[in-house]
């Protein structure tokens, strides 16, 4: 599994999620209790009114005992059924609402995990848990919660009938504890292969999905091979681990059933012998015979149920994990409204991987209001910037601060609100043009977003047949790349954020084009202070101040005429973009 997978919730934090889940819908699950305790007693009417007959009949009692207890046998099955219908429907709503509990707490979490976690994970880990995992999670809570009660209360109330008919003849059915051992050998061995499962299957779902994002580069540098044999490796790390899992269970499955049919016989020879001995009579004895008889499916259910369970606790702790991600990434979440003012890097240092800075106390203050442009050869640190200006990454030491307050205290969320970062990957969502720049304003009217594609140089809108209502994305009209990038410059003038950092927002534009959509991006956000990583000197030029990074650090720093003024790197690349 890769280093930087999601974290895996460890068992006192599953235990605690777990607690608080039933905390929250205690009173629906009492009466889902109550209401399978009452099928339960009616179902434990028939082996007692059979021993009961049993004993009329070779006593004095005459046949019409029979008809007596028959009556109130049927009595019983039809609550049974009565009880186990209603019970089953509750049940089921509780389980659904529990699940939905679950589901929308998981997705509230993903929508907020911080990006860097995102990307340093990968998507593929991401979608195994949203799609296996919470499946999983969801067919126990929905399914199994309703049932595990039934079952439950199902065993208790039959042992504590048969002890009730006969305490002594209920003794052997103690025999059935000689499955324990087993089972919790199987419980011990199987949360780590479930682990290892559920980890195997975020590998080959990492791979397959990578295979899926990079399939032009693969095509086109004949990569297919060696890509066929990452997604071979990893189907072979799951088979491996479901190899495991298919012995645990050919261990557990027989001992089981033996386990069932070994009190049976134990409780008839028990029984007979007590008999015998006039310390039974032969109704209590054929009563505890049929609560055993009753007592194998449940119990056989149960312990299926508990190997779900456990699989379901694994998948439980992969989405605990996830959202353990987030908090970690929103710490301790402070008033996003403090933020707003001046955007500042104070002595931050950065490693993607440990050991290996890439930003070397990087100092740099925005003024509100300002144009900063940040320029420099490629690989110096520019996009590792930006990313740290908008709260994607966090530093390794040093702080990133708006108006003096660190975003360490704040969440991707929060940060959003304040800063937001345009890079040269835009996606296109499928839907209307209009729908796609409603999402930067959800109530902005029709001429508010023909005002924002205008103002980023769109001239194509007119020549499209519906307008702002032609579909986009996959499956509608496919936007070109600059199209696309201008959608992505128009939603973020929708949104209007105090601070834009701009991160190649315009590569796919011409050199005029660039030129002219920045100015009308800045114009638009007059008084916003936008950040611009510069690819062309021209945006830096247009600067109040240009920031030159080089190897992880901040060398210059001034306007564009100070900085030729000073003939050192700046005027270098000026002279070398100028030529
Ligand atoms: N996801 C990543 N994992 C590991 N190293 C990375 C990652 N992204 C960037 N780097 C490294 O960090 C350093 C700074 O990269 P960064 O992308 O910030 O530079 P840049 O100045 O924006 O480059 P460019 O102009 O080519 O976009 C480079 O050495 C780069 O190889």
């Amino acid at each position: 599994m890769a280093e930087t997978a999601f974290a895996v919730a460890p068992p006192a934090a599953v235990l605690r999620a777990g607690r608080a889940l039933v905390r929250r819908h205690r009173g629906r699950l009492a009466v889902v209790t109550a209401t399978f305790l009452l099928a339960a007693g009616c179902g434990l009417v028939g082996p007692w009114a059979v021993g009961r007959i049993v004993d009329e009949v070779s006593g004095d009692g005459g046949v019409d005992a029979v008809a007596r207890y028959g009556v109130v046998m049927a009595i019983a099955l039809a609550g049974q059924a009565a009880f186990s219908a209603l019970a089953g429907l509750i049940g089921m709503r509780t389980g659904e609402r529990v699940f939905a509990d679950l589901r929308e707490s998981f997705m509230t979490a993903v929508t907020r995990l911080p990006l860097g976690a995102v990307e340093r994970a990968g998507t593929g880990d991401l979608v195994t848990r949203t799609t296996r995992d919470v499946g999983m999670v969801s067919d126990t809570v929905r399914f199994g919660l309703p049932q595990l009660l039934q079952l439950v209360v199902t065993v208790v109330a039959t042992v504590v009938a048969a002890v009730l008919v006969d305490a002594r003849v209920s003794l052997a059915m103690l025999v059935i504890l000689l499955v324990g051992p087993v089972v919790v050998w199987y419980l011990r061995r199987s949360r780590p292969v479930w682990e290892r499962v559920g980890a195997a299957f975020s590998d080959v779902g990492e791979d397959v999905s990578a295979n899926a994002r990079s399939a032009r580069d693969i095509d086109l540098l004949g990569l297919d091979g060696v890509r066929r044999d990452a997604v071979d490796s990893s189907l072979r790390g799951l088979y491996r681990a479901r190899r495991h899992e298919v012995f645990l269970r050919t261990v557990l499955i027989p001992s089981t059933n033996l386990a069932f049919s070994v009190p049976l016989v134990v409780t008839l020879l028990w029984g007979g012998w007590l008999a015998e001995r006039g310390m039974a009579t032969a109704g209590a004895v054929a009563a505890v015979v049929l609560y055993n008889g009753q007592l194998a499916r449940p119990v056989e259910q149960l312990i299926d149920w508990v190997d779900e369970l456990q699989q379901s606790w694994v998948s439980y702790a992969r989405i605990l994990g996830v959202e353990s991600d987030v908090e970690r990434g929103v710490a301790a979440s402070e008033d996003a409204a403090s933020l707003q003012g001046a955007l500042e890097l104070d002595r931050v240092t950065f490693a993607y991987r440990p050991g290996e800075d890439v930003l070397h106390g990087v100092s740099l203050a925005t003024t509100p209001g300002e144009r900063l442009a940040v320029v420099g050869p490629s690989g110096s640190g520019k996009s590792t910037i930006a990313r740290l200006m908008s709260g994607i990454d966090r530093p390794r030491t040093g702080a990133v601060r708006i108006g003096g307050v660190d975003l360490a205290g704040f969440g991707a969320q929060e940060v959003r609100r304040t800063v937001c970062l345009v890079t040269q990957e835009h996606h296109v969502f499928v839907g209307t043009l209009a729908e796609n720049l409603r999402l930067a304003r959800r109530g902005a009217t029709d001429g508010e977003l023909e005002g924002a594609l205008r103002a980023v140089g769109v001239d194509w809108q007119g020549e499209l047949d519906d307008g702002l209502d032609t579909s986009v994305g996959a499956g509608g009209l496919a936007l070109t790349p600059v199209q696309a990038q201008q959608v992505a410059l128009a939603r973020v003038l929708l949104l209007d954020p105090d601070i834009l950092v701009l991160d190649e927002a315009t590569s796919m534009f011409d050199a005029t084009s660039a030129r002219t959509s920045e100015r009308a991006v800045s114009a638009a956000l007059a008084g916003r202070t936008v950040v611009a990583i510069a690819h062309r000197l021209q945006t830096a030029a247009d600067a109040d101040r240009v920031a030159v990074v080089v190897d992880g650090r901040v060398l210059e720093l001034g306007s564009h005429d100070e900085l030729l003024d000073a003939d050192g790197e700046y005027a270098r690349l000026w002279r070398a973009w100028q030529g």
